[in-house]
């Protein structure tokens, strides 16, 4: 269960965002729809402790994240939230075994769960390239590994699909809906890709 209350971000004296009070229960689906600017990346970076919020709460489960310590609050997102950003971020140097591998160490999974994740993402056979000799949507699909290999209970994608193509966004979402189920994880993106709306249903608007 996600909720948010009461929320807003003050980035300076000329600029603040409030949003709506909104609420997602488990394992449900949802888009964070909205105009450029309109505030989509600063509410996942809230929802995901990636921000503390100027004013209000985001409820994860039974713990208000906003009241975390930085420290409690790390850990606690290695451990229960996943998150998808627009571009993979791999980091250069290293396969991409051990970039999915990074993610383990901040949360409570085991590093033998790697294999299993890159079987069901069907990129077990890119393991010991590095992420220069693979292609955008293959990126995209070791993101989304990295993501979910600690077992989530929340998975952010801001913008997820915004540099593929019809055939890769389509396989993208359908991947993060897969693995947000298999998880058991409730799913939130945020996107003005219209492809994506007839994917999933329930909206937020900003
Ligand atoms: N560091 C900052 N300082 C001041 N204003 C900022 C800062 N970062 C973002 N903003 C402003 O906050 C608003 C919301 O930005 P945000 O990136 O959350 O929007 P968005 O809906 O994700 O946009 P897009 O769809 O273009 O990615 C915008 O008006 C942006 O200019």
């Amino acid at each position: 269960m996600i909720r948010i209350k009461e929320l807003s971000y003050r980035f300076d004296e000329q600029k603040e965002l409030s949003f709506p009070d909104w609420s997602l229960t488990p394992k449900e689906h949802a888009l964070i729809l909205g105009p450029s600017g309109g505030g989509k990346t600063t509410l996942l970076h809230l929802m995901s402790g990636l921000l503390k919020p100027t004013t209000g709460e985001v409820m994860i489960g039974d713990t208000c994240i906003s009241d975390l310590s930085n420290s409690r609050l790390d850990r606690f997102r290695g451990d229960h939230i996943g998150f998808v950003f627009q571009k993979p971020h791999l980091i250069p140097s290293l396969t991409v075994k051990a970039n999915i591998r990074l993610a383990t160490f901040l949360g409570k999974t085991s590093a033998d769960k790697v294999a299993d994740v890159m079987e069901d993402l069907g990129i077990a056979d890119l393991a010991h390239r590095a992420p220069h000799q693979i292609s955008q949507g293959q990126a995209q699909r070791v993101a989304i590994a990295r993501a979910v290999v600690n077992k989530p209970v929340v998975i952010f994608g801001d913008e997820p699909t915004a540099s593929l193509d019809d055939q890769s966004c389509e396989a993208v979402v359908d991947l993060l809906k897969a693995q947000a189920r298999a998880c058991g994880a409730s799913l939130v993106l945020a996107t003005h890709d219209y492809r994506v709306k007839s994917q999933i249903k329930n909206h937020l608007n900003l």
